[in-house]
């Protein structure tokens, strides 16, 4: 809506909700354009639900997959995936409507850009399937808003409490997969906006397996590497950077940010997805621990989806801020809120660079003073 005084705002807002401006609206041309696209766009949002359950539908039948080398009819199609063929054809049709499948003119059904996309993301459809559990957390929402102390997502992610020693090693291997393949494209952006040259010695705390340190080992060939994460979480990353070709350039720093300090010797330091998995007093110790960490002039960069705070965001204010709540240990900020806990933490030259794809990340840098 354009920026309005408050009285003509509130007066366009009352009119918006009457059924007589709404059938008036519908019959003056250019207003009608307009009523339509909010129309549509209120459809979206009411629809929702069901768009998301039959993208589900579609990745674990791995239609996709399915289509990778044409279009098929949709017999066939039924006959894999083991669905009566009368309600294939319906979910082949919602997936042509959501612009994932392109039905042809003989019927048959294949991959439209957008199914060809979804399967080239790495990690997404991992990620597609594990929002069962968001899904069932959401399937009373105002309960889970009332008391979401109970939720499948959080048992999803269980270490993210900190408990170190006491988790099982195959649990950690599935939650760090599905990071390390989720991570591909945030350490793309994340280079893209914040160039890291003239930095000698980079530690990525939270850092995982090391797939943002192999993204940063691959574009800055001198760079000495520093990775600090749980001990149970890099016992995973050894044997995946053992032979990634750097080896020699990186150095693994098992600990907790919660009970150890942090190492130090490096001159710039990472948090990639790691601030919003935590309550505001585990950051703020955290940052400081950081701050301690660096020398003189040393360089932050965090990088994760942030809240538009002030002008509210389609997906990270919904998405990211329900899913964060869901794990209950942390909440999706925004830049505002990172800063001020920066400044608390001591320190300065904050900036904001806000992510061309919000949904996969936006940065802040800072240096200490
Ligand atoms: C030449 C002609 C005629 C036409 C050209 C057409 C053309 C240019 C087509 C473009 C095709 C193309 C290159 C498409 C590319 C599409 C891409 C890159 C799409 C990317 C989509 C990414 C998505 C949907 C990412 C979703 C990410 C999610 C859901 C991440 C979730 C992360 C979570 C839950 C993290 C949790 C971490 C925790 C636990 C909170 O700590
Ligand atoms: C959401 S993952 C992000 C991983 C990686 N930076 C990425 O973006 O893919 C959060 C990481 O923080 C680590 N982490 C959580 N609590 C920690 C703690 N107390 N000390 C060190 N690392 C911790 C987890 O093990 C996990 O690897």
């Amino acid at each position: 809506m354009p920026r309005l005084h408050p009285f003509r705002r509130g007066w366009l807002l009352r009119l918006a909700a009457t059924r007589r401006f709404q059938v008036w609206a519908a019959r003056i041309p250019f207003v009608r354009r307009i009523a339509r696209a909010k129309g549509a766009a209120l459809f979206d949002v009411v629809a929702g639900f069901v768009n998301a359950q039959v993208l589900m539908a579609l990745v674990e039948l791995r239609v996709l997959h399915l289509l990778q080398d044409g279009p098929m009819a949709v017999p066939q199609m039924a006959g894999l995936c083991a669905v009566p063929p009368e309600r294939m054809q319906v979910l082949l049709q919602a997936g042509a409507g959501l612009g994932l499948l392109k039905r042809h003119a003989d019927g048959r059904f294949g991959l439209a850009i957008g199914g060809a996309s979804l399967l080239g993301v790495p990690g997404l459809q991992a990620m597609i399937l594990h929002h069962r559990a968001l899904y069932a957390d959401l399937a009373d929402p105002v309960a889970f808003l009332r008391d979401g102390s109970d939720t499948q997502l959080a048992r999803f992610w269980p270490y993210v409490f900190g408990a170190a020693g006491a988790v099982d090693p195959q649990v950690t291997a599935t939650y760090s997969e599905l990071m390390a393949e989720s991570q591909v494209l945030v350490a793309e952006d994340t280079l893209r906006m914040i160039p890291l040259t003239g930095v000698r010695r980079l530690l990525d705390v939270g850092g995982g397996t090391g797939a943002f340190l192999a993204a940063v080992g691959r574009a800055y060939p001198q760079m000495q590497l520093d990775l600090f994460d749980l001990p149970v979480v890099l016992e995973g990353a050894r044997q995946r950077l053992a032979d990634s070709g750097f080896a020699d350039r990186l150095a693994l720093h098992p600990g907790s940010f919660r009970d150890d300090p942090l190492p130090v010797g490096a001159d710039a330091i990472s948090l990639v997805r790691v601030l919003y998995d935590h309550d505001d007093s585990t950051v703020l110790r955290l940052l400081q621990a950081v701050h301690a960490a660096l020398p003189a002039g040393g360089r932050l960069i965090i990088s994760e989806p942030m809240s538009g705070g002030a002008v509210p965001d389609r997906a990270t204010d919904v998405y990211f801020a329900i899913y964060t709540m869901a794990m209950q240990t942390g909440r999706t900020r925004s830049a505002a809120e990172i800063e001020a806990l920066l400044s608390s933490a001591g320190f300065a030259t904050i900036s904001f660079h806000k992510g061309f794809r919000p949904f996969i990340t936006s940065v802040i840098t800072a240096r200490r003073g």
